[in-house]
């Protein structure tokens, strides 16, 4: 004998409810069978819904009620033929004539006891059951509809009553010694000894299913649902969460109790009690294998799963009278016994003056009254306060037999969490060591999922959710190597890169599971203007673990949000130099808060692109080294158009072929004024951990003094004209030495210096043409021959493959 159980969600409809007669077919090909119904999909929550509004005296309650009846009779309608309608029809007629009258009652007396409420709650297995059985009769199958109020004996705590095992057990075996063919059976219902109906508690079906197994010994107890099985994690909060092929009973039950809906906790205690396997499987996937539930426990991973547990409080009771712990801790669960208040969690300090207990949210009032009332005294006398409410939590449980024993489960957890920012209010772990639970807030709940669900089963996996600002040039080229680049960092590196946030100058848009790269997104098609707090406030509503904030624009704005981000716990890439060549001060500011939040503030292509200028500074820094002088050309525009005046043309000519050919900035004077290579050696001399304001720069500008304050380019030009001739001069005066002139950068004793300079034609600096960038470190280690690092310092390219390497880095900070 096998008993299986449906769920509301195998038969939400018709055409699910085909889905499962094909399976139960297959099923008798092979064994005799019981199966046990839940109403159908959403029909209990409607049944209490209208109970709620009646008790309310909203008339609209009737409408509701009216829809269910539609709802139960075009089920009818279409599985059973038309000439055996009429007697499952007037059985839901009936049934529905019931309700009504019910109804009509809790709206005049406006009264919804636990007791009304389970009678009410009956109806929807009742009717489901019935007309299953009836529907199974028409498709040719033998059915006995089993009213399981006939058989299973409860006590009268209504909403979750207790079995009376040895009433119960031996009321089914009787009924099936009795009667023949397939046993159809209502789920979470019940009676007590009086005839009074009671409940198992919300989706107690596969309880019912439970104590029918054991009751009959069966060979074992398939439970079906919508998901493959008890998964790592919810799938609906969790998209990676994967099906565990196998738990231990006592595995599933901490699961479940913690959360996993997928079944019901006390399932596993009567199934226990005689080893019968459960198994959980897809009806929307039958040939999936879903998770086997047995006494085994199976080697290997340190946990089998994470749970969790929506809208929960913390409850604090706490003073003086706290401090003979015996007493007061057994009058505080004394009080909450009484009350039926269910405690998930409870921790206690060390000092024993307080106790901090997480309750539903739902009861945690009831809870503060029950412990007040005992409490009335103390609290009076002011030895005991007044008990607090925290609100708006969620607990969260890893869960896995392998955690006894084996150290570093909770480490694991509690890194993952503090790493992604999220707070932990309390936390619990079993003497058992099965389970270690945590409250944290409510609003990060999908992030702590997926953030623990990452530590422990994808470790090798790792997600970066990146949110993108500048998608111009850079920004695009970013965003294709990402694309291009994806598979490989799946497969290679185990690393995933999603972006779920773009941004440019004039629009924004989000996308929750990531953008689909391979077909590039236009950003003109969003109709969100950017709104730059606004785009900040939706990626830490995202909430994801591990995000990534990427700044493509050379905005001081964006630039300017740093702190905020980096106080979110966000990681920042960026070329943009803003941030890093304000003051000192702020430099060290974001430093210090970047660390303080353990997330990364990475800017390579602050200088020289993607050459590795900056990791080999902090490298050289870190290992003990000291640098002595930095020498650098670092702007492409500036060493292009000294590299051409060499070939004979006039200053002015070379200038504007450099901005034509895209090498300077729109106003060429932002290159020659020397500024932009200042703030690069600033922060070259920053890294190279020297104090170095902008002001103390000595700057020369190749902008002529007449040429400063004038409007538009095009006059810029016109003026620059008057000048080729002292530009020409001084290539002479260089030239006759036998040299070349460089605009460069150096740095010594503290003291940082921009300008042209005229160089022996053997420096390094000489040899260099085009828009390359040429850095010379000389240190401790390196001072008989510099350190060279040399290469183009400029382009989309090559910038964004250098934001992409401290994206990629992220990836490998985070990972454990
Ligand atoms: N760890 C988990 N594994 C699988 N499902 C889970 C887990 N935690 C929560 N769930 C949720 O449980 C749901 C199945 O339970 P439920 O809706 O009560 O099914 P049924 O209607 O079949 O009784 C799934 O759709 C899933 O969202
Ligand atoms: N119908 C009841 C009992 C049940 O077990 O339902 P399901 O199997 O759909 O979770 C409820 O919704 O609580």
């Amino acid at each position: 004998m096998k008993i299986i159980k449906f769920g509301g969600s195998s038969v939400a409809n018709p055409e699910n409810i085909q889905r499962v007669f094909s399976i139960i077919k297959e099923k008798l090909k092979e064994h005799e069978l019981a199966v046990v119904f839940s109403a159908f999909g959403g029909v209990t929550e409607s049944l209490l819904k209208i109970a709620q509004l009646a008790r309310e005296g909203d008339e609209a309650y009737r409408e509701v009620l009216q829809t269910l009846e539609e709802k139960h009779l075009a089920i009818v309608r279409q599985l059973i033929s038309v000439q055996s309608q009429s007697t499952v029809m007037t059985f839901v007629k009936v049934r529905f004539k019931e309700l009504e009258d019910l109804f009509h009652g809790i709206y005049l007396i406006k009264e919804n006891s636990p007791r009304t409420l389970d009678y009410v709650a009956s109806f929807g297995e009742r009717l489901s059951a019935f007309i299953l059985a009836e529907s199974m009769q028409g498709q040719g199958l033998k059915t006995q509809f089993l009213d399981a109020r006939d058989v299973i004996r409860t006590n009268d705590r209504f909403g979750q009553a207790k079995v009376d095992f040895e009433v119960t057990n031996e009321a089914i075996k009787n009924y099936f010694a009795k009667y023949d063919g397939i046993k159809v059976i209502t789920g979470f219902i019940s009676s007590t000894a009086k005839g009074e109906t009671t409940t198992l508690g919300r989706s107690g079906s596969d309880y019912t299913a439970a104590i029918f197994a054991a009751a009959l010994d069966a060979e074992n107890l398939e439970i079906w649902t919508d998901v493959s099985g008890v998964l790592t994690s919810d799938p609906k909060l969790v998209y990676t969460a994967f099906t565990i092929p196998q738990l231990s009973y006592n595995e599933a039950m901490e699961l479940s109790h913690f959360g996993a809906k997928v079944i019901f906790p006390a399932t596993m205690q009567p199934a226990m009690r005689k080893s019968i396997p459960i198994y959980i499987k897809n009806t929307f996937e039958p040939e999936n294998p879903g998770t086997l539930i047995n006494g085994e426990v199976s080697p290997g991973a340190l946990i089998k799963g994470i749970s969790s547990i929506p809208n929960v409080s913390i409850v604090t009771v706490q003073g003086a009278g706290m401090l003979d712990s015996t007493v007061g801790t057994s009058r505080v669960f004394k009080a909450l016994a009484e009350a039926k208040v269910n405690v998930l969690l409870i921790s206690q300090a060390s000092s024993e003056h307080s106790i901090c207990l997480a309750i539903k949210t739902q009861e945690s009032y009831l809870a503060k009254e029950a412990v007040e009332k005992e409490f009335f005294y103390e609290i009076k006398s002011g030895e005991m306060d007044k008990v607090i409410l925290l609100h708006d939590l969620a607990t969260v449980a890893v869960v896995g037999e392998n955690m006894k024993h084996n150290p570093g489960a909770s480490g694991r957890m509690f890194r993952a969490l503090g790493r992604n920012n999220i707070n932990v209010g309390a936390i619990a772990q079993g003497s058992s060591e099965l389970n270690i639970s945590a409250v944290i807030p409510q609003p990060d709940l999908q992030k702590a999922l997926n953030a623990l669900h990452e530590a422990f089963f994808l470790s090798e996996n790792k997600v970066l959710h990146v949110f993108l600002v500048g998608v111009g040039l850079i920004g695009q080229a970013l965003i294709k190597m990402i694309a291009n680049q994806q598979q490989k960092l799946r497969g290679d590196n185990e690393l995933d890169i999603q972006i779920h946030g773009m941004a440019n100058s004039r629009f924004m848009a989000f996308h929750e599971d990531g953008f689909d790269l391979s077909n590039p997104y236009e950003l003109s098609d969003s109709d969100e203007k950017t709104d730059l707090n606004k785009f900040i406030r939706t990626m830490e509503e995202m909430n994801f673990s591990n995000t990534v904030f990427v700044d493509c624009t050379a905005s001081q704005d964006v630039a300017e949000l740093y702190t905020k981000i980096l106080e979110a716990k966000v990681a920042i890439v960026t070329p943009n130099k803003k941030a890093n060549s304000g003051s000192m001060d702020q430099y060290r500011a974001l430093k210090k808060l970047a660390k303080k939040r353990g997330v990364k503030f990475l800017y390579e292509t602050n200088v020289a692109a993607g050459l590795p200028v900056i990791n080999t500074l902090q490298d050289l820094m870190l290992s003990g080294d000291r640098v002595i002088r930095i020498e650098a050309v670092l702007s492409g525009s500036m060493n292009y158009i000294f590299s051409e005046l060499e070939k004979g043309d006039p200053f002015s000519e070379v200038v504007k072929k450099a901005k034509e050919l895209g090498f300077t900035e729109p106003d060429p004077r932002d290159d020659l004024s020397g500024m932009d290579v200042a703030r690069k050696i600033l922060i070259l001399g920053r890294e190279a951990e020297q104090d170095l304001e902008f002001d103390s720069i000595e700057i020369q500008s190749m902008v002529p003094e007449d040429c400063q304050n004038l409007g538009s380019v095009p006059e810029f030009f016109e003026v620059l004209r008057t000048h080729d001739i002292d530009f020409a001069e001084m290539l002479k005066v260089a030239e006759a030495k036998g040299e070349r002139l460089r605009f460069m950068a150096t740095l010594e004793n503290g003291k940082a210096k921009v300008g042209l300079n005229s160089l022996p034609i053997a420096h390094p600096f000489s040899g260099l043409g085009g828009s390359d960038n040429m850095i010379l470190l000389t240190t401790d280690r390196y001072k008989d021959r510099p350190m060279i690092i040399r290469g183009p310092g400029a382009g989309a390219d090559v910038t964004a493959a250098g934001v992409f390497a401290d994206v990629i880095r992220i990836g490998n900070y985070t990972r454990e």
